[in-house]
């Protein structure tokens, strides 16, 4: 592998909030070109490790580098998109079309107050017509069902170009059939449209039909590899012990610190 095909990576990374450990020796690595899927459950420590990853936490022992550079250094944020599990709940009455949360995505490079440029307005037109909707251009986001609204965030972080998404949970509260196509979604966009992906996901069966690698958290990595080889092992890998069977379906319920 070659150096610049590492996106991200954790190196021998702690974590405790206060007093508390909740990551330990956690080694993980992104390679360009990977749609990983991290697994584990409910406290497991994937949402802290995506705040590391993006440098809203610092570890209390060992690095994180995004695109070879230590993220404290790292400023090159238009490489990297983020889409949060909160992402999809927007009220009818939301006073902004599709159109214009996607363009918000741009807010980074041409600054708040600054007019769309004619190839701005066709990136945004572009990757609306990417996720599929771009018959709803100027409608209203509350309009929207949880799925499409999450489509719409998806659009907005892909219209800086990133290389590296990262997704958080992004299909809590989306309806079962919109996840399918969400998913295919996801493959669509690291297959043909050459995007890195993270997700973090509760959902084992969406990591063994959609993703090519998987690695699983419980404070520490127990697994990364290939999926085949993960849909293979996973019921002889004992960081889920009692819980997988509950885990795609409770998630809501667990209230966040
Ligand atoms: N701000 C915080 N202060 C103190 N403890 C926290 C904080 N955020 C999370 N924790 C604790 O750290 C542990 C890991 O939380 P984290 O949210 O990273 O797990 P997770 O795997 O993302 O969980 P979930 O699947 O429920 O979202 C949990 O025990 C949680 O209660």
């Amino acid at each position: 592998m070659e150096k610049q095909d590492v996106l991200a990576q954790l190196s021998h990374v702690a974590f405790r909030y206060h007093k508390r450990p909740v990551l330990r020796n956690v080694s993980l690595t992104i390679e360009r070109g990977a749609f990983l899927g991290l697994v584990g459950p409910n406290g497991s420590g994937k949402s802290t490790l995506v705040k590391l990853l993006l440098g809203q936490l610092k570890p209390t022992v060992g690095d994180v580098y995004l695109f070879q550079q230590p993220v404290q250094q790292f400023k090159q944020w238009d490489k990297i998109g983020y889409v949060s599990q909160k992402a999809n709940r927007f009220s009818s009455g939301f006073p902004a079309t599709v159109y214009e949360v996607v363009s918000m995505g741009l807010y980074g490079q041409i600054g708040l107050f600054r007019f769309l440029r004619k190839h701005h307005k066709e990136k945004v037109l572009e990757v609306v017509k990417q996720v599929g909707l771009q018959d709803y251009l100027n409608e209203n986001i509350g309009e929207l069902s949880g799925g499409q609204q999450q489509r719409v965030f998806i659009a907005r972080a892909l219209v800086s170009d990133p290389e590296l998404l990262i997704l958080d949970e992004p299909t809590v509260g989306v309806d079962a059939k919109s996840v399918d196509q969400f998913y295919g979604l996801l493959r669509e966009l690291n297959e043909r449209h050459r995007k890195t992906l993270l997700l973090i996901t509760h959902d084992i069966g969406a990591v063994t039909t959609y993703v090519s690698q998987v690695a699983c958290l419980n404070q520490t990595i127990h697994f990364h590899g290939e999926s085949e080889e993960f849909a293979a092992k996973k019921d002889k890998l004992d960081f889920y012990n009692h819980d997988v069977h509950l885990l795609t379906h409770h998630h809501e319920e667990v209230p966040h610190v």
